[in-house]
């Protein structure tokens, strides 16, 4: 399955992995391990999120992770930060699939809010020019704004990802319809401004088919927490299995 295949494609975000690995010095669980059970199992991609203070993911897991994925030629790896702190190191060294440009800042419990457009333009202009001249695919994590997507296409990104954590605490209340209304309309204005739209934040096996169903056409969603959590219980090849179907049914499938 390669990333330019109709369907959403699914990239494993593994940072939990990683942050219960850290809490020892024994290696376990191991993060290429669990991205080689998830990409057999059919996921199309693993994305890391390496914060500077290496909570979770560090160095060496990025390190490893693009290793790895050099045995998986139709794997996309994704690797998330922001490109004032850390993720600049990796984009020119690695060159990943893709790079998602975050503004959290250093320490941050976990992202909250996307860039400001187009007050931010300036600042990122040079280094989305930087990682784009090292061939890498710059998505930008963008609150559902239909107004700053024209924006975001100007700097240069090639696509964004839309913040779900909105949309996933209104899943199942009677704000749900308005919500998903605000991103179908976000991602209708980011396509028609030539950009292809990603999402990630929050989406779960619960919320995620309802989700894709509101905003059609999604290129990839980056999905960690609740898919670790899943993991944890089904094992990560059923977890895989799971998502996927949750991603078919959507499609009708
Ligand atoms: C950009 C994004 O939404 C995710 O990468 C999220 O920030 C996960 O990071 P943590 O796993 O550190 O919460
Ligand atoms: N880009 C979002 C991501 O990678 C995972 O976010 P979450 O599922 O851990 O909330």
């Amino acid at each position: 399955m390669t990333a330019s295949t109709a369907r959403t494609a699914l990239s494993v975000n593994l940072n939990k992995v990683a942050l219960v690995r850290n809490t020892r010095h024994l290696g376990i669980p191991s993060v290429t391990r669990a991205a080689t059970l998830c990409l057999q199992a059919g996921a199309d991609g693993i994305t890391v999120h390496p914060r500077p203070d290496a909570r979770h993911m560090r160095a060496q897991d990025v390190r490893d992770l693009h290793d790895l994925l050099r045995a998986w030629p139709q794997a996309e790896f994704n690797i998330e930060g922001n490109p004032f702190h850390n993720l600049m190191e990796f984009v020119t060294l690695l060159r990943p699939h893709q790079c998602t440009l975050v503004p959290d800042s250093e320490g941050q419990f976990t992202s909250d809010h996307g860039w400001n457009l187009p007050a931010d333009t300036e600042r990122l202009r040079p280094v989305i020019a930087q990682a784009k001249a090292a061939g890498v695919r710059i998505s930008l994590f963008m609150d559902p704004l239909p107004e700053a997507m024209a924006h975001a296409k100007a700097v240069g990104a090639d696509r964004v990802e839309l913040y779900t954590e909105s949309y996933a605490s209104a899943w199942g209340t009677p704000r749900q319809a308005e919500v998903i209304r605000q991103f179908a309309q976000a991602a209708r204005a980011a396509q028609a401004a030539g950009l292809e739209v990603n999402a990630g934040h929050d989406l779960s096996r619960e919320n995620l088919a309802d989700f894709l169903r509101g905003v059609p056409g999604v290129r990839e969603v980056s999905i960690g927490h609740a898919f670790v959590s899943d993991a944890l219980e089904l094992g990560y090849a059923a977890t895989v299995h799971a998502y996927l179907a949750e991603i078919a049914k959507a499609s009708g499938g």
